[in-house]
């Protein structure tokens, strides 16, 4: 007969399965939350894909208290955080309250939320003025350098404005499915975004920056449907002729093929997240950083 055990050794053995038995509800409880966070995210990509779905109609704070922990205090504290007032329902959401409530949701779902960020938008808007900016001011967000086969302009410098590379290394690149996505941009050459230096700095927790045209915008959703897309939008038409003029860098034929192009990038607009309007270049530059910021966790 195995002598009984002694009090402080009773105490042991209840004190371990008392821990076992609290790891495991610990860990059922974040299987939980990450399960419903996960459901909500659901429910809220249905709601902004399809405006008259009961998703839509349902309340934030509803949506919100489905996931496990989330009390009504948790609940009004995150919602100041998200700037977003207590009544609002999934589907009356602003684009920058989307992109919190998405972040927050793929972060409690267990998820890493995507701090690409893609920037797109019509031809002379501002976009290489915008990133030459962000370059500048933030140097922590990596500012993707992309490969094409156009010759380069006076003053711009290989792997620092874009890789300059060959038809034959291009079709290199796509062999080896070393592209991202890649394009045939105005009817002429072949850009593309390197894909290791993207996986990398993602890897690292870095903010990344693509600034493509509408047609590689398209293809990352593709790849990656966590990505943030902004359009950029010029403050008028009018301004936005001043500048492709004011710019120089084409002769009035070509200003005009540009100009038609966009007319229909400006059509596409309402397939982006975010539209942030460059009046002001630092102001825009601001609004796009901000978009990349680490999201909350209350
Ligand atoms: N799809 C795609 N488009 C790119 C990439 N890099 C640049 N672009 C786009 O190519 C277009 C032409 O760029 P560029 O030759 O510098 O002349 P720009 O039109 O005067 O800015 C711009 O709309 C860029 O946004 C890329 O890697 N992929
Ligand atoms: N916020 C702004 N206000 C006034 N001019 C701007 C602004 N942003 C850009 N520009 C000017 O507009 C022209 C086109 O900008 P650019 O960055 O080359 O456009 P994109 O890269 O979109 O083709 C440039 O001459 C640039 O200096």
């Amino acid at each position: 007969m195995s002598p009984r055990p002694t009090p402080p050794e009773v105490d042991r053995v209840a004190a371990a399965q008392a821990a076992v038995a609290a790891r495991r509800a610990r860990a059922a409880v974040k299987k939980s939350v990450a399960d419903r966070s996960r459901t909500a995210l659901d429910v809220a990509e249905t709601a902004w894909a399809q405006p008259h779905t009961a998703e839509a109609s349902l309340r934030v704070t509803e949506l919100l208290t489905s996931i496990p922990t989330l009390g009504p205090t948790r609940v009004a504290r995150l919602m100041q955080t998200l700037a977003i007032s207590d009544r609002k329902r999934v589907g009356g959401l602003g684009t920058r309250q989307r992109v919190k409530l998405r972040d927050y949701l793929v972060t409690r779902a267990g998820g890493e939320p995507a701090r690409l960020v893609v920037l797109a938008g019509p031809t002379a808007v501002g976009k290489g003025t915008v990133s030459a900016y962000i370059r500048e001011n933030y140097p922590d967000v990596l500012l993707s350098v992309s490969a094409t086969t156009r010759k380069p302009r006076a003053g711009e410098i290989d792997g620092v404005h874009y890789y300059f590379v060959s038809d034959e290394e291009f079709d290199r690149m796509i062999a080896a499915d070393e592209l991202l996505e890649w394009a045939i941009v105005h009817n002429s050459y072949r850009y593309g975004t390197p894909r290791p230096p993207i996986d990398a700095a993602l890897g690292a927790g870095r903010r990344v920056l693509l600034e493509i045209d509408l047609q590689g915008a398209r293809l990352v959703r593709r790849a990656m449907p966590e990505a943030i897309l902004v359009f950029l939008l010029p403050p008028t038409w009018e301004e936005l002729v001043r500048r492709l003029i004011g710019r120089g860098t084409e002769d009035a034929a070509e200003q005009s093929r540009r100009l038609e192009t966009a007319k229909v990038e400006l059509a596409a607009q309402d397939e982006f997240d975010v539209k942030v309007v460059n009046r002001d270049v630092s102001e825009a530059a601001r609004e796009v950083v901000e978009l990349m910021a680490v999201p909350v966790s209350p």
